[in-house]
C-alpha cells in the first residue's frame, strides 16, 4: 500500500514530467517521475530503474546504467505518456558498501554473480513491489516494460500486472563493461 507524499513539476534534459514520492512505510525514497497523464491508460512505457550511484551519476563505465537511464528518459520524453519508477535499491538491492565490496572482489576475478555469493549475499536482492504499488496507484491498465530483465517482467505478472509488451534498450558495450554485460547475459538471463 503507497500514498502520494508530495507532487511536483520536473523539466529535465528530456522534457517535461512530474515527480512524485510516496509513503510505502519503508525507509526507501523511491522517485516516480511521469511524462504526461498515464491514469487509466493501456500499453504504458515504464522503466523500473535501480539505483546506482557509481553509474547514474559519477557515470561509472563498469555498467550500463547510467546509459539505460539517459536512453530511458530520452525515449520516455518523447512519448505522450510514460513513467520512469526509481527504486533505491542499490547495488541490485545490498546496498552501496556491499557493491563496492562485490566490485573489489571483481577485480580479483569474481564476475558479478559470484562476488554477491562470495560475500554470503543472493546474486539479487531485489523486489519490485513498490512498482507494482505505482502502477496500481494510477490504475494503469498495461505496461510495456523497458527492460532486459526477464525477472522484473515475471515479478510484475505475478503481482497481478498486464505486461503488453517489452521495450528492450540497448546499451553501449565498452572495454569496461562487457564482461558485466556478458554475465548478465549468461548468467542473469537479459535478453541482451
Ligand atoms: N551487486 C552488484 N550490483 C551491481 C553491479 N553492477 C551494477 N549493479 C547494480 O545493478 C542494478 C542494475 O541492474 P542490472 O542487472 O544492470 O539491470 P536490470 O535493472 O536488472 O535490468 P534492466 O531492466 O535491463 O536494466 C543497480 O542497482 C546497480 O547498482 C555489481 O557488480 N554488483
Ligand atoms: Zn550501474
Amino acid at each position: 500500500m503507497i500514498t502520494l507524499a508530495a507532487k511536483a513539476k520536473l523539466p529535465t534534459l528530456a522534457g517535461f514530467f512530474d515527480i512524485y514520492t510516496f509513503n510505502d512505510g519503508e525507509p526507501n525514497e523511491n522517485a516516480v517521475i511521469v511524462k504526461g497523464d498515464v491514469t487509466g491508460k493501456e500499453n504504458v512505457p515504464v522503466r523500473i530503474h535501480s539505483e546506482c550511484l557509481t553509474g547514474d551519476v559519477f557515470g561509472s563505465k563498469r555498467c550500463d546504467c547510467r546509459d539505460q537511464l539517459l536512453k530511458s528518459l530520452v525515449y520516455l520524453g518523447e512519448q505522450p505518456y510514460g513513467m520512469l519508477i526509481y527504486l533505491r535499491q542499490e547495488g541490485r538491492g545490498i546496498g552501496l558498501v556491499n557493491k563496492i565490496k562485490a566490485y573489489s572482489l571483481q577485480e580479483e576475478g569474481y564476475d558479478t554473480v559470484e562476488a554477491n555469493l562470495k560475500l554470503g549475499l543472493p546474486a539479487d536482492q531485489r523486489d519490485y513491489t513498490f512498482a507494482v504499488d505505482v502502477i496500481n496507484y494510477f490504475r494503469i491498465k498495461s505496461v510495456k516494460l523497458m527492460t532486459n530483465n526477464p525477472e522484473k517482467i515475471k515479478f510484475l505478472e505475478e503481482n497481478g500486472i498486464n505486461v503488453s509488451g517489452r521495450i528492450s534498450i540497448k546499451s553501449q558495450t565498452t572495454e569496461y563493461n562487457k564482461f558485466y554485460l556478458m554475465t548478465k547475459k549468461e548468467k542473469m538471463g537479459h535478453q541482451i
